[in-house]
């Protein structure tokens, strides 16, 4: 193309060769044909079909692969979407607690990268329902920039047979080690282990496989991050999977100091509201935090919402502890 002067002046190869991470041969081509279909795209006139396309004028710029990167998703690559819908809200600061568990994450992340003697490392992140355990590993995920992320999540198993589970599991760790650098987030454990209280009773064989693929090493030259969460650490303690992990974080709640910076972040009270706000909250895990300001921005009479996330209007003091106290009760 680029001795056919197709291409843009402004298209930086090594940016593209940066971006095309564990794309296979085949899904490069494609990449390169979508760029060229988007150029093609550009000249045509919806007006006049017939108009002749004037060759000269074709050219790929680098916007048009920047889109077909969009439209080509490599089969071993990151799964962004995924981990992107494990955090809809963003990421707010939630705290130093927080901040410091994300700093210690990415610097396993780092060790994996360079060391020659770790290359399996693993992490459990435990709190409880709705402290942003999920959330904060899918940006661990998305920020270490490895070429191959994927997240092992039992919503995309429902209904499925155990041993159907433990053979997409596996399939997950085995395209893992195709790729020099690789993170796996195992989501909710105890959901994978399909944990019930009452029996109480797990998936022997799902566990089992579990507990394989977390001390089995990669082969040479590849190396892989696994970052576990769960909110239910004695259960997995007795099933001998907390002594698996390197290392385990807690993720807390929100205390009164974070609950203040989420809200000043969120900047939906008034600022003489915020304190008050964040008083009341008392420890609650930001999952929690976020549908009450959900249900305290409808307002009273509902339909305020807009208003208040557009910054025009703010939500009442009184009525927001009317919801804490709904909220609470659940
Ligand atoms: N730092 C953050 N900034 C903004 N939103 C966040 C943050 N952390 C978590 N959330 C949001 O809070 C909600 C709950 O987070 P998440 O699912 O990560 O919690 P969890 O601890 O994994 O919960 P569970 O144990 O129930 O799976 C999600 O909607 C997520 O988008």
């Amino acid at each position: 193309m680029k001795e056919n002067s197709f291409l843009a002046p402004d298209v930086n190869l090594q940016e593209l060769a940066a971006r095309t991470k564990n794309y296979s041969g085949a899904e490069l081509e494609g990449v390169v044909k979508s760029a060229v279909s988007f150029a093609l795209n550009r000249q045509l006139s919806l007006d006049d079909l017939t108009k002749k396309v004037e060759e000269e004028n074709i050219k790929v710029t680098m916007e048009d692969f920047l889109n077909a990167l969009q439209e080509v998703i490599p089969a071993f690559g990151a799964s962004t979407d995924d981990l992107e819908r494990c955090r809809l809200h963003g990421m707010v600061d939630c705290g130093d607690r927080h901040k410091h568990i994300y700093q210690r994450a990415m610097l396993l992340a780092e060790q994996v990268k360079v060391s020659i003697g770790s290359p399996l490392i693993t992490c459990l992140l435990e709190g409880t329902s709705g402290s942003g355990k999920t959330a904060l590993a899918a940006t661990v995920g998305i920020d270490s920039d490895f070429p191959y992320v994927k997240i092992v999540s039992a919503e995309s198993m429902i209904g499925l047979h155990e041993s159907t589970k433990c053979a997409q599991i596996i399939k997950i760790f085995e395209d893992a080690y195709k790729s020099p650098l690789s993170v796996i987030v195992l989501d909710d454990i105890e959901r994978l282990l399909e944990y019930m209280p009452i029996g109480p009773r797990f998936s022997n064989l799902i566990s089992q496989t579990l507990l394989v693929l977390l001390k089995r090493l990669p082969p040479k030259g590849k190396k892989l991050l696994v970052i576990g969460t769960t909110s239910e650490l004695v259960f997995l303690e007795s099933v001998g999977f907390c002594d698996t992990f390197s290392v385990t974080y807690h993720v807390p709640t929100l205390s009164t100091n974070d609950a203040k910076k989420v809200l000043q972040q969120l900047n939906v009270f008034a600022e003489e509201d915020n304190d008050a706000a964040a008083e009341a909250l008392n420890d609650m895990p930001i999952k929690k935090l976020y549908m009450l300001i959900e249900m305290a921005a409808q307002g009273e009479c509902g339909g305020s919402a807009e208003a208040i996330y557009s910054g025009k209007e703010k939500i009442q003091i009184s009525h927001f502890c009317d919801c804490l106290q709904d909220v609470v009760l659940i």
